[in-house]
Protein backbone atom coordinates (compact mmCIF):
# COMPACT_ATOMS: atom_id res chain seq x y z
CA UNK A 1 0.00 0.00 0.00
CA UNK A 2 2.86 2.65 1.24
CA UNK A 3 4.42 1.63 -2.31
CA UNK A 4 1.49 1.61 -4.59
CA UNK A 5 0.71 5.27 -2.63
CA UNK A 6 4.19 6.91 -3.61
CA UNK A 7 3.81 5.39 -7.01
CA UNK A 8 -0.05 6.82 -7.11
CA UNK A 9 1.09 10.27 -6.48
CA UNK A 10 4.44 10.36 -8.10
CA UNK A 11 2.60 9.09 -11.40
CA UNK A 12 -0.78 12.06 -10.72
CA UNK A 13 1.92 14.66 -9.95
CA UNK A 14 4.05 14.20 -13.53
CA UNK A 15 0.79 13.40 -15.30
CA UNK A 16 -2.20 15.67 -13.38
CA UNK A 17 -5.87 15.34 -14.65
CA UNK A 18 -6.29 18.48 -17.15
CA UNK A 19 -8.99 20.96 -15.55
CA UNK A 20 -10.90 23.25 -18.32
CA UNK A 21 -10.60 26.99 -18.31
CA UNK A 22 -12.41 29.33 -16.67
CA UNK A 23 -12.78 32.57 -19.28
CA UNK A 24 -11.41 34.63 -16.54
CA UNK A 25 -8.67 32.25 -16.12
CA UNK A 26 -5.24 34.15 -15.01
CA UNK A 27 -2.67 33.98 -18.21
CA UNK A 28 0.88 33.74 -17.24
CA UNK A 29 3.49 34.40 -19.53
CA UNK A 30 6.96 32.55 -18.91
CA UNK A 31 10.67 34.79 -18.95
CA UNK A 32 13.15 32.20 -20.79
CA UNK A 33 12.78 28.99 -21.95
CA UNK A 34 13.90 27.98 -18.94
CA UNK A 35 14.39 24.14 -17.48
CA UNK A 36 12.81 24.91 -14.17
CA UNK A 37 9.67 26.51 -16.03
CA UNK A 38 8.04 22.90 -16.94
CA UNK A 39 8.34 21.98 -13.68
CA UNK A 40 7.15 25.28 -11.40
CA UNK A 41 4.29 26.54 -13.62
CA UNK A 42 3.38 24.53 -17.21
CA UNK A 43 2.83 21.60 -15.19
CA UNK A 44 1.24 22.71 -12.39
CA UNK A 45 -1.36 25.19 -14.57
CA UNK A 46 -2.71 21.99 -16.15
CA UNK A 47 -4.85 21.20 -13.37
CA UNK A 48 -5.63 24.29 -12.01
CA UNK A 49 -8.88 26.07 -13.78
CA UNK A 50 -7.85 29.61 -13.72
CA UNK A 51 -4.76 29.41 -15.37
CA UNK A 52 -3.39 29.42 -19.05
CA UNK A 53 0.16 29.22 -19.62
CA UNK A 54 -0.63 31.85 -22.21
CA UNK A 55 3.10 32.68 -23.61
CA UNK A 56 7.13 32.22 -23.58
CA UNK A 57 9.87 35.00 -24.48
CA UNK A 58 13.20 34.10 -25.32
CA UNK A 59 16.62 35.85 -26.65
CA UNK A 60 16.81 33.35 -29.79
CA UNK A 61 13.51 32.74 -31.21
CA UNK A 62 13.98 29.45 -32.58
CA UNK A 63 14.60 28.49 -29.15
CA UNK A 64 11.29 30.07 -27.93
CA UNK A 65 9.20 28.62 -30.46
CA UNK A 66 10.76 25.37 -30.06
CA UNK A 67 9.76 25.39 -26.64
CA UNK A 68 6.28 27.11 -27.24
CA UNK A 69 5.93 23.61 -29.00
CA UNK A 70 6.76 21.13 -27.15
CA UNK A 71 4.77 22.76 -24.30
CA UNK A 72 1.94 23.77 -26.47
CA UNK A 73 2.45 27.68 -25.34
CA UNK A 74 0.33 29.76 -27.95
CA UNK A 75 2.03 32.76 -28.10
CA UNK A 76 6.28 33.60 -28.46
CA UNK A 77 7.72 36.53 -28.25
CA UNK A 78 11.19 37.01 -29.36
CA UNK A 79 12.48 39.62 -26.71
CA UNK A 80 11.62 39.39 -22.75
CA UNK A 81 10.42 43.02 -22.96
CA UNK A 82 7.97 42.24 -26.27
CA UNK A 83 6.37 39.76 -23.48
CA UNK A 84 6.30 42.13 -20.61
CA UNK A 85 4.63 45.03 -22.70
CA UNK A 86 2.04 41.79 -24.14
CA UNK A 87 -1.57 43.17 -23.12
CA UNK A 88 -3.17 39.34 -23.14
CA UNK A 89 -1.12 38.67 -20.50
CA UNK A 90 -1.91 38.66 -16.91
CA UNK A 91 0.84 37.49 -14.75
CA UNK A 92 4.90 36.57 -15.56
CA UNK A 93 6.71 34.06 -14.11
CA UNK A 94 10.43 35.30 -13.59
CA UNK A 95 12.94 32.05 -13.86
CA UNK A 96 16.03 33.74 -15.40
CA UNK A 97 18.94 34.07 -13.29
CA UNK A 98 19.50 35.68 -10.28
CA UNK A 99 20.92 37.96 -11.10
CA UNK A 100 18.42 39.53 -13.45
CA UNK A 101 15.10 38.52 -11.25
CA UNK A 102 15.43 42.03 -10.01
CA UNK A 103 15.37 44.22 -13.04
CA UNK A 104 12.03 41.95 -15.18
CA UNK A 105 10.55 41.70 -11.98
CA UNK A 106 10.46 45.37 -11.60
CA UNK A 107 9.77 45.43 -16.05
CA UNK A 108 6.74 43.04 -15.47
CA UNK A 109 5.37 45.47 -12.15
CA UNK A 110 5.26 48.57 -14.24
CA UNK A 111 3.64 47.19 -16.80
CA UNK A 112 0.85 45.61 -14.73
CA UNK A 113 1.54 41.95 -14.50
CA UNK A 114 1.00 40.03 -11.32
CA UNK A 115 5.00 38.32 -10.81
CA UNK A 116 6.23 34.95 -9.74
CA UNK A 117 9.56 35.56 -9.14
CA UNK A 118 11.96 32.67 -8.89
CA UNK A 119 14.32 32.41 -5.26
CA UNK A 120 16.29 34.18 -4.37
CA UNK A 121 14.03 36.73 -5.02
CA UNK A 122 17.68 38.90 -5.76
CA UNK A 123 20.93 38.97 -5.88
CA UNK A 124 21.58 40.67 -2.51
CA UNK A 125 19.87 42.97 0.36
CA UNK A 126 20.07 46.08 -1.52
CA UNK A 127 18.12 45.31 -4.83
CA UNK A 128 15.55 43.19 -1.83
CA UNK A 129 14.77 46.56 -0.52
CA UNK A 130 14.22 48.33 -3.33
CA UNK A 131 12.01 46.15 -5.03
CA UNK A 132 9.70 45.23 -1.86
CA UNK A 133 9.19 48.86 -0.89
CA UNK A 134 9.20 50.03 -4.50
CA UNK A 135 6.50 52.58 -4.63
CA UNK A 136 5.00 50.17 -7.41
CA UNK A 137 4.80 47.46 -5.28
CA UNK A 138 3.58 49.08 -1.92
CA UNK A 139 0.80 50.63 -3.79
CA UNK A 140 -2.74 49.71 -2.41
CA UNK A 141 -3.91 48.18 -5.44
CA UNK A 142 -0.19 46.95 -6.91
CA UNK A 143 0.07 44.07 -8.49
CA UNK A 144 0.73 40.19 -6.72
CA UNK A 145 4.47 40.02 -6.04
CA UNK A 146 5.46 36.07 -5.00
CA UNK A 147 9.29 35.13 -4.06
CA UNK A 148 8.57 31.38 -5.04
CA UNK A 149 9.54 29.42 -1.82
CA UNK A 150 7.54 26.65 -2.95
CA UNK A 151 7.72 24.95 -0.07
CA UNK A 152 6.26 26.79 2.49
CA UNK A 153 3.10 26.00 0.39
CA UNK A 154 3.01 22.49 1.07
CA UNK A 155 1.20 20.76 4.19
CA UNK A 156 3.96 18.73 4.88
CA UNK A 157 6.05 22.04 5.51
CA UNK A 158 3.70 23.43 7.91
CA UNK A 159 2.22 20.21 10.05
CA UNK A 160 6.25 20.15 10.46
CA UNK A 161 5.98 24.16 11.94
CA UNK A 162 2.84 23.12 13.96
CA UNK A 163 4.68 20.05 15.34
CA UNK A 164 7.70 22.84 16.16
CA UNK A 165 5.20 25.09 17.72
CA UNK A 166 3.40 23.19 19.59
CA UNK A 167 6.16 21.75 22.05
CA UNK A 168 6.22 23.96 25.37
CA UNK A 169 10.21 23.63 25.43
CA UNK A 170 12.54 26.46 24.26
CA UNK A 171 14.50 25.73 21.10
CA UNK A 172 18.10 24.63 21.63
CA UNK A 173 19.31 23.58 18.03
CA UNK A 174 18.31 24.03 14.51
CA UNK A 175 19.68 22.25 11.53
CA UNK A 176 18.47 22.37 7.54
CA UNK A 177 20.52 21.10 4.74
CA UNK A 178 19.92 20.60 0.45
CA UNK A 179 22.30 19.14 -1.38
CA UNK A 180 22.69 17.64 -5.00
CA UNK A 181 24.09 15.21 -6.15
CA UNK A 182 27.63 15.71 -8.32
CA UNK A 183 27.24 15.96 -12.07
CA UNK A 184 23.51 17.04 -12.20
CA UNK A 185 24.91 21.29 -12.79
CA UNK A 186 28.02 21.43 -15.20
CA UNK A 187 30.69 23.63 -14.29
CA UNK A 188 29.31 26.14 -16.99
CA UNK A 189 25.86 26.38 -15.44
CA UNK A 190 24.44 29.83 -13.96
CA UNK A 191 24.44 28.80 -10.84
CA UNK A 192 28.45 29.10 -10.94
CA UNK A 193 28.15 32.70 -11.98
CA UNK A 194 29.40 35.58 -10.05
CA UNK A 195 28.36 37.84 -12.81
CA UNK A 196 24.59 36.13 -12.99
CA UNK A 197 24.29 36.46 -8.52
CA UNK A 198 25.20 32.26 -8.63
CA UNK A 199 26.87 30.32 -6.05
CA UNK A 200 25.27 27.22 -3.54
CA UNK A 201 24.01 29.99 -0.67
CA UNK A 202 22.30 31.40 -3.81
CA UNK A 203 20.56 28.37 -4.77
CA UNK A 204 20.28 25.02 -2.90
CA UNK A 205 21.65 26.78 0.01
CA UNK A 206 18.72 29.53 0.47
CA UNK A 207 16.41 26.86 1.27
CA UNK A 208 17.85 25.43 4.10
CA UNK A 209 18.45 28.98 5.05
CA UNK A 210 14.89 29.61 4.32
CA UNK A 211 13.80 26.62 6.38
CA UNK A 212 15.94 27.89 9.52
CA UNK A 213 14.30 31.27 9.60
CA UNK A 214 10.99 30.32 9.65
CA UNK A 215 11.47 27.68 12.11
CA UNK A 216 13.22 30.44 14.72
CA UNK A 217 10.78 33.09 13.24
CA UNK A 218 11.13 36.04 10.65
CA UNK A 219 11.74 38.39 13.32
CA UNK A 220 14.97 36.21 14.94
CA UNK A 221 18.46 37.45 13.49
CA UNK A 222 20.80 34.74 12.56
CA UNK A 223 24.15 36.65 13.38
CA UNK A 224 27.13 33.63 11.20
CA UNK A 225 29.80 32.80 14.33
CA UNK A 226 31.38 30.63 11.90
CA UNK A 227 30.79 30.40 7.75
CA UNK A 228 33.21 27.51 5.70
CA UNK A 229 32.47 27.34 1.94
CA UNK A 230 34.20 24.78 -0.91
CA UNK A 231 34.65 27.16 -3.75
CA UNK A 232 34.37 25.86 -7.26
CA UNK A 233 37.23 24.25 -9.33
CA UNK A 234 37.94 25.69 -12.18
CA UNK A 235 38.45 28.98 -13.28
CA UNK A 236 40.76 30.89 -16.39
CA UNK A 237 43.20 31.74 -13.84
CA UNK A 238 43.42 28.52 -12.00
CA UNK A 239 42.41 30.64 -8.62
CA UNK A 240 38.96 29.32 -7.48
CA UNK A 241 38.72 32.10 -4.87
CA UNK A 242 38.92 34.71 -7.27
CA UNK A 243 35.70 33.36 -8.95
CA UNK A 244 33.55 34.03 -5.18
CA UNK A 245 31.74 30.75 -5.98
CA UNK A 246 30.77 28.51 -3.32
CA UNK A 247 29.82 25.41 -4.81
CA UNK A 248 28.90 24.57 -0.74
CA UNK A 249 28.83 26.06 2.15
CA UNK A 250 28.27 25.13 5.65
CA UNK A 251 27.39 28.05 8.23
CA UNK A 252 26.71 28.10 11.65
CA UNK A 253 24.75 31.07 13.54
CA UNK A 254 23.13 32.31 16.67
CA UNK A 255 20.49 34.28 17.93
CA UNK A 256 19.85 36.78 20.27
CA UNK A 257 18.13 33.48 22.41
CA UNK A 258 21.11 31.50 22.21
CA UNK A 259 19.25 28.84 19.41
CA UNK A 260 22.27 27.42 17.83
CA UNK A 261 21.69 27.01 14.14
CA UNK A 262 23.45 25.64 11.54
CA UNK A 263 22.98 24.88 7.69
CA UNK A 264 24.25 23.02 4.70
CA UNK A 265 24.35 22.76 1.05
CA UNK A 266 26.08 21.14 -1.58
CA UNK A 267 25.73 21.49 -5.57
CA UNK A 268 27.91 18.44 -5.84
CA UNK A 269 27.65 16.05 -3.23
CA UNK A 270 30.44 13.51 -3.63
CA UNK A 271 31.79 10.72 -1.60
CA UNK A 272 30.55 8.66 1.49
CA UNK A 273 28.10 5.98 -0.35
CA UNK A 274 27.77 3.48 -0.13
CA UNK A 275 29.81 3.31 3.21
CA UNK A 276 30.69 -0.01 3.24
CA UNK A 277 33.36 0.98 0.74
CA UNK A 278 36.46 2.62 1.61
CA UNK A 279 36.31 6.70 1.60
CA UNK A 280 39.39 6.77 -0.75
CA UNK A 281 37.36 4.90 -3.12
CA UNK A 282 33.80 6.74 -3.02
CA UNK A 283 35.62 10.23 -2.96
CA UNK A 284 34.96 11.33 -6.32
CA UNK A 285 31.44 9.39 -7.01
CA UNK A 286 28.37 11.43 -6.34
CA UNK A 287 26.24 10.89 -3.59
CA UNK A 288 22.77 11.55 -3.18
CA UNK A 289 21.70 13.15 1.39
CA UNK A 290 18.43 13.42 1.99
CA UNK A 291 17.30 17.57 2.57
CA UNK A 292 15.93 17.87 6.17
CA UNK A 293 15.05 20.21 8.34
CA UNK A 294 15.57 19.34 12.29
CA UNK A 295 14.69 20.96 15.70
CA UNK A 296 16.17 20.31 19.04
CA UNK A 297 14.21 21.34 22.13
CA UNK A 298 15.85 21.43 25.71
CA UNK A 299 14.80 19.72 28.29
CA UNK A 300 11.43 20.56 29.37
CA UNK A 301 9.92 19.05 32.88
CA UNK A 302 6.82 17.20 32.60
CA UNK A 303 6.58 15.38 35.59
CA UNK A 304 7.59 15.06 39.30
CA UNK A 305 7.40 11.81 40.98
CA UNK A 306 7.05 12.06 44.43
CA UNK A 307 8.23 9.28 46.38
CA UNK A 308 8.00 8.12 50.41
CA UNK A 309 11.28 8.37 52.12
CA UNK A 310 13.51 8.71 48.70
CA UNK A 311 14.51 11.83 46.61
CA UNK A 312 11.64 12.67 44.00
CA UNK A 313 11.99 11.80 40.81
CA UNK A 314 12.22 14.27 37.94
CA UNK A 315 10.90 12.89 34.34
CA UNK A 316 12.31 15.24 31.67
CA UNK A 317 11.56 15.14 28.08
CA UNK A 318 13.75 16.25 25.07
CA UNK A 319 12.43 16.35 21.93
CA UNK A 320 13.44 16.26 18.42
CA UNK A 321 11.35 16.95 15.48
CA UNK A 322 12.85 16.31 12.17
CA UNK A 323 11.30 16.51 8.52
CA UNK A 324 12.58 14.35 5.58
CA UNK A 325 12.77 15.60 2.44
CA UNK A 326 10.83 19.15 2.76
CA UNK A 327 11.65 20.22 -0.93
CA UNK A 328 9.87 17.29 -2.65
CA UNK A 329 7.80 15.90 -0.38
CA UNK A 330 4.55 15.18 -2.69
CA UNK A 331 6.72 11.80 -3.44
CA UNK A 332 7.61 10.93 0.36
CA UNK A 333 8.73 12.29 3.28
CA UNK A 334 8.50 12.01 7.12
CA UNK A 335 7.94 13.86 10.24
CA UNK A 336 9.64 12.30 12.90
CA UNK A 337 8.91 13.11 16.88
CA UNK A 338 11.38 11.74 18.67
CA UNK A 339 10.97 12.22 22.77
CA UNK A 340 14.44 11.37 24.91
CA UNK A 341 13.15 10.43 28.19
CA UNK A 342 15.11 10.96 31.25
CA UNK A 343 14.51 10.27 35.18
CA UNK A 344 16.88 12.04 37.04
CA UNK A 345 17.06 11.66 41.02
CA UNK A 346 18.82 14.82 42.15
CA UNK A 347 21.94 14.78 40.02
CA UNK A 348 21.72 11.24 38.71
CA UNK A 349 20.09 9.66 35.90
CA UNK A 350 17.43 6.95 37.15
CA UNK A 351 16.31 5.82 33.67
CA UNK A 352 16.45 7.27 30.11
CA UNK A 353 13.98 5.74 26.84
CA UNK A 354 13.21 7.15 23.95
CA UNK A 355 9.87 7.17 21.71
CA UNK A 356 10.00 7.75 18.30
CA UNK A 357 6.24 8.62 16.35
CA UNK A 358 6.00 9.26 12.38
CA UNK A 359 3.95 11.21 10.89
CA UNK A 360 2.87 12.35 6.88
CA UNK A 361 0.76 15.25 5.82
CA UNK A 362 0.18 15.27 1.77
CA UNK A 363 -2.84 17.01 2.68
CA UNK A 364 -4.59 19.28 5.82
CA UNK A 365 -5.48 17.63 8.75
CA UNK A 366 -8.91 15.95 7.95
CA UNK A 367 -12.09 18.22 8.67
CA UNK A 368 -9.92 21.38 7.55
CA UNK A 369 -11.56 22.93 4.61
CA UNK A 370 -8.54 23.45 3.31
CA UNK A 371 -8.09 19.25 2.73
CA UNK A 372 -11.23 19.29 0.55
CA UNK A 373 -9.54 21.62 -2.43
CA UNK A 374 -6.04 20.15 -2.10
CA UNK A 375 -5.09 16.95 -3.15
CA UNK A 376 -2.20 14.79 -1.99
CA UNK A 377 -0.58 14.42 -5.29
CA UNK A 378 -0.23 18.23 -5.51
CA UNK A 379 3.26 19.15 -5.44
CA UNK A 380 4.92 22.03 -3.66
CA UNK A 381 4.54 23.93 -7.55
CA UNK A 382 0.82 23.07 -7.53
CA UNK A 383 0.31 24.36 -4.35
CA UNK A 384 2.10 28.07 -4.55
CA UNK A 385 0.27 27.98 -7.65
CA UNK A 386 -3.11 27.70 -6.06
CA UNK A 387 -2.15 30.14 -3.55
CA UNK A 388 -0.31 32.58 -5.99
CA UNK A 389 -4.26 32.30 -7.90
CA UNK A 390 -6.19 32.77 -4.53
CA UNK A 391 -4.20 35.94 -3.83
CA UNK A 392 -4.66 37.46 -7.30
CA UNK A 393 -8.29 36.76 -7.28
CA UNK A 394 -8.78 38.24 -4.24
CA UNK A 395 -9.76 34.63 -2.21
CA UNK A 396 -8.99 33.53 1.00
CA UNK A 397 -6.07 30.77 0.07
CA UNK A 398 -4.59 28.22 2.42
CA UNK A 399 -3.16 31.73 4.88
CA UNK A 400 0.43 30.41 3.76
CA UNK A 401 2.36 33.67 1.61
CA UNK A 402 5.77 35.29 1.78
CA UNK A 403 5.25 38.52 2.04
CA UNK A 404 7.69 41.28 0.59
CA UNK A 405 9.52 42.02 4.13
CA UNK A 406 10.66 37.63 4.67
CA UNK A 407 11.88 37.86 1.05
CA UNK A 408 14.51 41.17 2.08
CA UNK A 409 14.65 39.28 5.67
CA UNK A 410 16.22 36.03 4.05
CA UNK A 411 18.47 38.46 1.34
CA UNK A 412 19.77 40.26 4.16
CA UNK A 413 20.82 36.98 6.07
CA UNK A 414 22.12 35.42 2.68
CA UNK A 415 24.43 38.78 2.49
CA UNK A 416 25.26 38.52 6.11
CA UNK A 417 26.54 34.64 5.19
CA UNK A 418 28.51 35.61 2.38
CA UNK A 419 30.31 38.71 4.56
CA UNK A 420 31.22 36.09 7.01
CA UNK A 421 32.62 33.86 4.78
CA UNK A 422 34.82 36.40 3.28
CA UNK A 423 33.09 36.55 -0.01
CA UNK A 424 31.91 39.32 -1.86
CA UNK A 425 27.96 40.39 -2.21
CA UNK A 426 26.41 39.08 -5.33
CA UNK A 427 26.16 42.33 -7.91
CA UNK A 428 23.85 44.81 -7.33
CA UNK A 429 22.08 45.55 -10.93
CA UNK A 430 22.34 48.87 -12.32
CA UNK A 431 18.57 48.69 -13.51
CA UNK A 432 16.62 51.60 -12.36
CA UNK A 433 12.67 52.92 -11.70
N1 LIG B 1 11.91 26.55 -7.61
C1 LIG B 1 12.73 25.61 -7.98
O1 LIG B 1 12.59 24.45 -7.64
C2 LIG B 1 13.86 25.95 -8.88
C3 LIG B 1 14.19 27.25 -9.08
N2 LIG B 1 15.20 27.59 -9.90
C4 LIG B 1 15.51 29.00 -10.10
O2 LIG B 1 15.00 29.36 -11.38
C5 LIG B 1 15.89 30.24 -12.05
C6 LIG B 1 16.26 29.64 -13.37
O3 LIG B 1 16.85 28.39 -13.20
P1 LIG B 1 16.92 27.30 -14.39
O4 LIG B 1 15.61 27.12 -15.01
O5 LIG B 1 17.59 26.12 -13.84
O6 LIG B 1 17.90 28.05 -15.35
P2 LIG B 1 18.24 27.98 -16.90
O7 LIG B 1 19.67 27.63 -17.03
O8 LIG B 1 17.23 27.19 -17.65
O9 LIG B 1 18.12 29.52 -17.26
C7 LIG B 1 16.91 30.20 -17.24
C8 LIG B 1 16.81 31.16 -18.39
O10 LIG B 1 17.70 32.24 -18.14
C9 LIG B 1 17.83 32.92 -19.38
N3 LIG B 1 19.03 33.75 -19.43
C10 LIG B 1 19.02 35.07 -19.54
N4 LIG B 1 20.25 35.56 -19.52
C11 LIG B 1 21.07 34.52 -19.42
C12 LIG B 1 22.47 34.40 -19.38
N5 LIG B 1 23.27 35.47 -19.43
N6 LIG B 1 22.98 33.17 -19.27
C13 LIG B 1 22.18 32.09 -19.19
N7 LIG B 1 20.83 32.16 -19.23
C14 LIG B 1 20.29 33.36 -19.35
C15 LIG B 1 17.72 31.86 -20.45
O11 LIG B 1 16.70 32.38 -21.21
P3 LIG B 1 16.49 32.26 -22.77
O12 LIG B 1 15.52 31.17 -22.86
O13 LIG B 1 16.00 33.60 -23.11
O14 LIG B 1 17.79 31.93 -23.40
C16 LIG B 1 17.25 30.61 -19.72
O15 LIG B 1 16.17 30.01 -20.34
C17 LIG B 1 17.03 30.48 -11.06
O16 LIG B 1 16.77 31.64 -10.33
C18 LIG B 1 16.99 29.28 -10.14
O17 LIG B 1 17.46 29.57 -8.84
C19 LIG B 1 15.86 26.63 -10.58
C20 LIG B 1 15.58 25.31 -10.42
C21 LIG B 1 14.60 24.86 -9.47
O1 LIG C 1 14.91 23.14 -6.08
C1 LIG C 1 16.02 23.31 -6.54
O2 LIG C 1 16.77 22.25 -6.85
C2 LIG C 1 17.82 22.37 -7.72
C3 LIG C 1 18.49 23.70 -7.63
O3 LIG C 1 19.58 23.85 -8.43
C4 LIG C 1 17.46 24.71 -7.85
O4 LIG C 1 17.92 25.97 -8.18
C5 LIG C 1 16.59 24.66 -6.68
O5 LIG C 1 15.63 25.63 -6.69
Amino acid sequence: MFLFDIIQRTYTAIFPPTASKNDDAIRIGLLGASKIAPVVVVNPAKSHPDVIVAAVAARDSERAKQYAKTHGIPIVHSSYQALVNDPSIDAIYVALPNGLHYEWALRSIRAGKHVLIEKPSCSNAIEARKLFNHPLVTAQNAPVLLEAFHYQFHPAWQTFLSEVRRFPGAIKDVYAGFFLPAGIVGVDDIRFQYSLAGGCMMDVGTYPLSCVRQIIGREAILEPIDVKYRGIAHGSDGKSESLQIDEAIEAKYRTADSINVHISGDEMTKGGRPSFLPASWTRNMPSLRWPKSSVTFEPVLVDTLVRENKSPLQHFVQRTVTLWNPIIPTFYHRIDICDQHTLRQENDIAKTWSETNYKTAYNWPEGDKRASIYQDWWTTYRCQLEEFVNRVKGREGSGVWVDGAESIAQMEAIDRTYKKAGLKLRPTSTFEL
